[in-house]
């Protein structure tokens, strides 16, 4: 692999990280989305600003911006919430350029269950307040969880302008602020990294993470491509995202969404 006008060496040959094939292709392109705008980081990369004063957050990196908030979640939250969903996992999907679910995907090994609103009612309260935004911005919850060898391949949360009609019941929308809380702590394996900057976070109960896919004028930023590592050890994660705009509950009300248990949270 040559050595890159914009980013040096691959990161491997500085002996950083062991990247596959796959992700170094994926920063290539990277690297051809970020020269494409470059401009716009400057002069357009306005991004969703959330509440500092929440307890709890510490700036992990800036531009791009990654956020740990630690403590979100109580250890007995992140208890009950995996209890919620033990049992009621499926393999995940993923979805397509039109947001259509895609069956079982090499990509994103682990299994999943959605969790509704009106099923953990002070996390939704916690949520809304950390991202200064409504319940209806937040996409369904989902409770994921990566047995020894699951992981999520490089992928980033957004892609380039709105999505391009519906996606999870929003429309011509994008995501903002990717969201996810550790459930527990695996010492070993099932790091988040951003290989961008060769940063990666080993997962720790209760604490939430939080970077920014696309900036207010729809630029999705290439630079926060990042992936979940094969895990050793069990990993489990709670997921949302915060969306430019309201979902719109006749393309997908949680209504329809069964509950996974009586309990609230
Ligand atoms: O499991 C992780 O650490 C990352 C998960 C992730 O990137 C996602 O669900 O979009
Ligand atoms: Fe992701």
């Amino acid at each position: 692999m040559e050595e890159h006008a914009l980013l040096g060496a691959p990161p491997s040959a500085r002996g950083c990280l062991d990247l596959t094939a796959e992700a170094l292709l994926w920063l290539q392109r990277a690297v051809r989305d970020a020269s494409c705008y470059a401009c716009c980081f400057e002069a357009e990369g306005v991004y969703h600003e959330i509440n500092e004063e929440f307890g709890g957050v510490e700036y992990l990196h800036r531009q791009p911006d990654v956020i740990a908030v630690h403590g979100f979640l109580s250890d007995e939250e992140c208890d009950r919430l995996r209890e919620k969903a033990e049992g009621k996992l499926k393999p995940c999907g993923t979805y397509d350029s039109d947001g259509r679910r895609q069956p079982r995907n090499s990509n994103r090994t682990s299994s999943e269950a959605l969790v509704t609103q009106r099923e953990v009612p002070t996390i939704i309260a916690k949520l809304t307040a950390l991202l200064r935004c409504t319940p209806e911005q937040l996409q369904t919850l989902n409770v994921v969880r990566y047995t020894a060898g699951q992981q999520f391949k490089p992928h980033c949360d957004a892609s380039s302008g709105r999505c391009s009609r519906i996606e999870h019941g929003f429309v011509r929308s994008t995501r903002l602020v990717s969201v996810l809380v550790y459930l527990n702590s695996p010492r070993r394996g099932g790091k988040t990294i951003f290989p961008w900057f060769n940063m990666s976070i080993q997962p720790c109960k209760g604490t939430a993470l939080l970077h920014f896919p696309a900036s207010l004028s729809y630029h999705h930023d290439p630079r926060t491509l990042h992936s979940g590592a094969p895990a050793i050890e069990d990993k489990w994660i709670l997921v949302t995202w915060m969306w430019y705009h309201p979902r719109d509950p006749s393309l997908m009300d949680e209504a329809n969404v069964p509950e996974l248990s009586s309990s609230r949270i």
